[in-house]
């Protein structure tokens, strides 16, 4: 279990992450999203120990992350920018993998690259964007890692090639019970993956609940009234953001319960319909109220 506590980091002019407290549990995946500049690449880098922390601390399975080689050891991360062996061929960066991560499985990198295809013989420099995300994404996966932090792993890939990446992905967390935080910005790929997901922006969690509670709690509506809509019905309390489409309403609320029902029905509304809310829509309603 990943344990994060009351961690806090600021750069010069900045804090980038404000008394973050988090559990990850073994074997679950963690969808982190925000904004731009919201924190995300900050809180990772962070928890892996690249940036020291100003406050708190983290613990993988009740040790301190922290200054510990043997739980380093335990941990795979593919940073957002994977520009460190640009000059490396790719099966001298397999080789010095296998002498940095004791777990490193040379076989499984082969495997996974049966499927991507990745030439061993050429450097960095000439791979594709989307080829280099796929180099490090195998590379991270085959350390057989305990805690995997992935920091916009899908980003430049094609929509066929995210698709085998995601379906590898969850395959070895299911195989091997990985404990898994992922950022990314393509809010589908981690509505189809993950079991928690938590909101940051400024620096701050906002939201952090399983994808079940956050679909139970936030609803689309879409109401038609039998004559005119209420005067202040775009203002009421319940609703965090409300869209006129011709007749319609497609009102977001979260307290979608009995109480509102019947205000509406009073209000003379004739049809009330539940739409698919997808991640995307409450993220930025949820950010945006
Ligand atoms: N090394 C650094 N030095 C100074 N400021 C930094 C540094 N790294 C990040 N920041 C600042 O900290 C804030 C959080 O940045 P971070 O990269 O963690 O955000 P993010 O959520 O990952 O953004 P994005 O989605 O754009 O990748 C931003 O205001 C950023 O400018």
């Amino acid at each position: 279990m990943l344990k994060i506590n009351n961690l806090s980091k600021s750069f010069v002019d900045k804090e980038a992450i404000k008394n973050i407290n988090l559990t990850v549990n073994k074997g679950s995946i963690l969808g982190l999203v925000g904004p731009n500049g919201a924190g995300k690449s900050t809180l990772l880098r962070t928890i892996v120990d690249i940036y020291t922390p100003d406050t708190g601390s983290v613990t993988l399975d009740g040790e301190n992350i922290e200054d510990n080689p043997s739980i380093k050891e335990r941990i795979g991360y593919m940073g957002d920018r994977n520009d460190y062996f640009n000059k490396w061929k790719i099966k001298h960066i397999v080789k010095h993998y296998k002498f940095a991560y004791v777990n490193f499985d040379e076989e499984k990198f082969n495997k996974i690259n049966e499927v991507f295809q990745i030439p061993l013989n050429k450097k960095v420099t000439k791979l594709s964007k989307g080829n280099i995300s796929r180099l490090f994404f195998m590379l991270t996966l085959s350390s057989n890692p305990d805690l995997l932090i992935l920091d916009e792993p899908t980003s430049g890939l094609d929509p066929i090639v995210k698709r085998k990446l995601l379906k590898i992905l969850v395959d070895d967390v299911f195989e091997r019970e990985t404990t898994v935080i992922i950022s990314s910005h393509n809010l589908s790929d981690l509505e189809s993956i993950c079991d928690h997901i938590v909101f940051i922006n400024d620096g701050e969690i906002i939201k952090d609940n399983s994808l079940d509670t956050l679909k139970t709690d936030m609803k689309k509506l879409q109401i038609i009234f039998k004559e005119n809509a209420p005067e202040d019905f775009e203002h009421w309390k319940e609703f965090l953001h409300v869209d006129k489409i011709g007749r319609s309403f497609n009102a977001i609320t979260n307290c979608c319960n009995e109480e509102l029902m019947n205000k509406l029905k009073e209000n003379g509304a004739l049809f009330i319909e539940e739409l698919d809310m997808s991640l995307e829509d409450m993220l930025v309603y949820t950010i945006e109220h």
